[in-house]
């Protein structure tokens, strides 16, 4: 598990660290796991360049900046503010770096010179005490920075916002972050997170004891808590799961998300719905079975058309009311979410994407939202309708977050697994039949909202490695995803 915790958590358990140990000892630390970061980074007669702010990060920076420079790295530094940190600098020049500044609006011709022949930029512009935003001094300079260099963040790339919840804020794109202790929620969630690259995270010998902030699952996560079924094992143990999907229009909505499901191993599937989905579904999954019955999950909602005022639509609407007022854990997808019209009192995962967030969000406060405003300040909208509803809320997108009821005090999942691909008609049905195999055997919304998006993010890659994607093939994925994470030694990246 990655787990990030809160600004004020992480500034709490620096100082705490911070008093028991040499003055500045917690900054060389930082320093020093920057630097190896960097000089495998670059070539030995590559150049160094580190752009530095007014605080700590800054300090980071230049004292990074140093050791590189003993090393026998060609380093120079660029300084955006007027008051960068003494002692760094200080260091920085006894071990011969190249200090230039730069706070003007445009850069000036030092820092130019220096960043046209730079391989490796480091931001040390701002930290965790970041405002959202760039100051345009750290603009005009990152304007330079030539498109072949690699560009190292120090702690979050400068500008982003350190808690992940603008994504407006002009900021550094980096290549690659170095993070000191524990990671931050600027690194895990989606509005920031593509700022970030790949994430290193440095053992300065940090304790943070309180809960997380956010969580994401790694493969050998993903290993532990797939169910696996015992001897002791039967279809009915394993979990049976109720298929509330598609309609006479929508068909393949049934279809996929019923595959899905079989594709994960579920116990047995039971589908409801009209006539034409269900040959369909009788005819491609031989698998399932017809009709309601007992089982331990739904999903209710994909390709449900809430409007379709015909017999066969009514009734199917009537069986998606009843599995929403059973006492069974369900996952409400798509049609369904316009449905839901109180709390659920058994474990429940909603699954919207943006524009049906923004949707159920207007229809339960009377407030007119827009996807753009879900997609600017996703977590405050899924925390908002997880808080309305009592029920998890995962987000789709590129990241998709898992976000439970505020009361919960459970951080918040956020997964990143999957390629652009799967931004494809049906690719949600196949999630939902995923999480409901997983709701199905036990597990809680959280875990089963989480562990879908990473295996259905695999699927897609294994879909078609590089490529594009139908989601039926993602489907048929799943088992070789979910054989693959078993296997996996333990520890393995
Ligand atoms: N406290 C510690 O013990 C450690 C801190 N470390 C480093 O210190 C960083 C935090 O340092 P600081 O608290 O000094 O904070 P920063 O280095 O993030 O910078 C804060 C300064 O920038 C100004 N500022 C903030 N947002 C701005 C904006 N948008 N435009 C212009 N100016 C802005 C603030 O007024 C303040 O003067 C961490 O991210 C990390 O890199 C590491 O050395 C590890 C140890
Ligand atoms: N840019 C993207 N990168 C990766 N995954 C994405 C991206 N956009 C969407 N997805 C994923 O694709 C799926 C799309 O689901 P959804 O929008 O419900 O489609 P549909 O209703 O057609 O099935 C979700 O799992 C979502 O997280
Ligand atoms: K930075």
């Amino acid at each position: 598990m990655i787990d990030a915790y809160a600004v004020d958590d992480v500034r709490a358990a620096e100082e705490a660290a911070m008093s028991a140990l040499p003055e500045g000892e917690l900054m060389q630390r930082a320093a020093a796991g920057l630097a190896e970061v960097v000089a495998v980074r670059v070539a030995r007669d590559g150049h160094v360049v580190v752009v530095v702010g007014g605080g700590n990060n800054g300090g980071d920076a230049l004292y990074a900046a140093a050791r590189l420079a003993e090393r026998g790295f060609a380093v120079g530094a660029v300084t955006v503010s007027g008051h960068p940190h003494a002692r760094g600098l200080a260091a920085a020049l006894a071990a011969g770096v190249e200090v230039v500044e730069s706070t003007g609006e445009s850069a000036t011709p030092e820092g130019a010179r220096l960043l046209a022949a730079a391989d490796v930029v480091v931001d040390g512009v701002l930290g965790i005490g970041g405002r959202p935003g760039l100051p345009p001094a750290a603009r005009a300079v990152f304007d330079l920075v030539p498109d072949e260099a690699w560009l190292v963040a120090v702690d979050l790339p400068s500008g982003a916002d350190p808690s992940g919840q603008d994504s407006s804020a002009d900021r550094v794109f980096a290549d690659e972050t170095v993070t000191f202790g524990v990671a931050k929620p600027v690194h895990l969630l989606p509005a920031t997170e593509s700022a970030v690259g790949r994430l290193t995270v440095v053992d300065i010998g940090l304790e943070v004891d309180t809960v997380p902030a956010v969580q994401r699952l790694t493969h050998d996560d993903a290993a532990r808590m797939w169910p696996v079924p015992g001897p002791g094992d039967d279809k009915y143990s394993r979990g049976v799961l109720g298929v509330v999907a598609g309609g006479e229009h929508y068909t393949g909505a049934a279809l996929l998300s019923v595959t899905s499901a079989v594709c994960a191993g579920v116990g047995m599937v039971r589908y409801v719905g009209p006539s034409t989905p269900t040959a369909l579904v009788r005819a491609q999954v031989p698998e399932a079975v017809m009709g309601p019955g007992r089982v331990q999950a739904w999903v209710v909602g994909p390709g449900l058309d809430a409007e379709d005022d015909s017999e066969a639509g009514r009734a199917q609407v009537a069986a998606a009311r009843e599995a929403l007022a059973s006492g069974e854990p369900c996952v409400v997808d798509a049609g369904a979410l316009d449905l839901l019209d109180g709390p659920r009192a058994a474990p429940t995962l909603l699954t919207p994407h943006a524009g049906e967030l923004a949707r159920a969000l207007s229809r339960l406060t009377g407030r007119e939202l827009t996807r753009a405003q879900v997609a600017g300040t996703p977590v405050t909208h899924a925390r908002e309708l997880a808080d309305r509803t009592g029920c998890t809320v995962l987000l789709k997108g590129s990241t998709t977050l898992v976000v439970p009821a505020g009361s919960s005090r459970l951080p918040i999942r956020s997964q990143a697994d999957a390629p652009a691909w799967l931004a494809t008609a049906g690719s949600g049905d196949v999630l939902a039949g995923l999480a409901g195999t997983l709701l199905a055997a036990g597990l809680s919304p959280l875990d089963a909202g989480s562990l879908a998006a990473l295996v259905h993010g695999l699927a897609g890659h294994a879909a078609n490695p590089g490529g594009p994607v139908r989601a039926l093939a993602v489907a048929h994925g799943i088992p070789g995803v979910v054989a693959g994470l078993l296997e996996r030694p333990p520890g393995r990246a």
